[in-house]
């Protein structure tokens, strides 16, 4: 069964990792779909011919998701492209990990900036084309694990996806009355871009795979289902929530 068939799906960060799996997933079930991302030209292009081979449209549009016109101009693209917004998924996001008694305020105010304020412009711009459409629609934001616990070198990150968790509840509130249902997945780790070279230290590799209890670090491809669930209509009654994706990691405690 095909759960997002007819619909235009928008996502920010769709280049690589996560966003890359929840798009090639939202087009396997029927949708068009537009991806934004910040730099890998090459990878956003391979993104889109994937889709198009799976008989889906796709396009791409490079832009900062901290500037606050990147949002309507993407909303706008996608307008222009496939003549409405259904799904707007809320992923692009960095995390420079870095020791926090001599965090660089150009690394707190960046990751600030590209996580919550760009997760903000997004959401409040694919808003506006769903409620002008009067139809409804779906907000999936991508958050974490990091939402409900802390990291010694996340300090700048983990309130930065408390915060994106924090958004989709109230913005479940104001949205609810437009048919906008808005919902947060909180991965655990994923093996992605983000984290390749702080994965690469065995030990901590070793640390975090042994509180999962499925036994194994997440895949992008972990993420495509639960978003594409929150995205359809399978999760019509679904708006405020957060779906732990992390192998049982949060609830491991001993
Ligand atoms: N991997 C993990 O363990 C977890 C990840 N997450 C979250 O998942 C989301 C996706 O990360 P993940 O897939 O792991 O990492 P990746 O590094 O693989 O993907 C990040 C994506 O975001 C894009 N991006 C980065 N900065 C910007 C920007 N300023 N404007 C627009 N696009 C940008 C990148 O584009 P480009 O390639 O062009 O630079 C890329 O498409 C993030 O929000 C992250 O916090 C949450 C929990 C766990
Ligand atoms: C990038 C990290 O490995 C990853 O990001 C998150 O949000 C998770 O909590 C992991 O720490």
């Amino acid at each position: 069964m095909k759960l997002l068939e007819g619909k235009v799906v928008l996502i920010t960060g769709g280049s690589t990792g996560i966003g890359r799996a929840a798009a090639i997933g939202a087009a396997r079930h029927g949708a068009d779909v537009a991806i934004n991302y910040a730099s890998s030209d090459d990878k956003a292009a391979s993104c889109v011919a994937e889709i198009e081979a799976l008989g889906q449209r796709a396009l791409a549009m490079k832009g900062d998701v901290a500037d606050p016109a990147t949002a309507g101009d993407f909303v706008d693209k996608a307008v222009a492209a496939f003549g409405r917004v259904d799904v707007m998924v809320s992923n692009a996001g960095i995390c420079p990990f870095h020791a926090f008694l001599d965090m660089p305020v150009e690394t707190v105010d960046r990751t600030f900036r590209v996580n919550l304020h760009g997760a903000y412009y997004m959401v409040q711009a694919a808003a506006n084309q769903m409620v002008k459409q009067g139809e409804g629609g779906a907000i999936v934001a991508v958050s974490s694990i990091s939402a409900l616990v802390g990291g010694e070198y996340q300090t700048h990150y983990t309130p930065t996806k408390a915060g994106v968790h924090s958004l989709m509840q109230s913005a479940a509130i104001a949205l609810g009355k437009h048919g906008i249902r808005c919902n947060s997945v909180l991965p655990g780790t994923i093996l992605t871009e983000i984290n390749r070279d702080d994965l690469a230290d065995q030990d901590k590799r070793d640390r975090v795979t042994a509180r999962i209890p499925l036994g194994r670090l997440g895949e992008a491809d972990d993420l495509a289902g639960p978003i594409v669930f929150l995205a359809s209509d399978m999760a019509q009654y679904v708006t405020g929530a957060a779906l732990l994706v992390d192998g049982g990691a949060f609830v491991n405690l001993q």
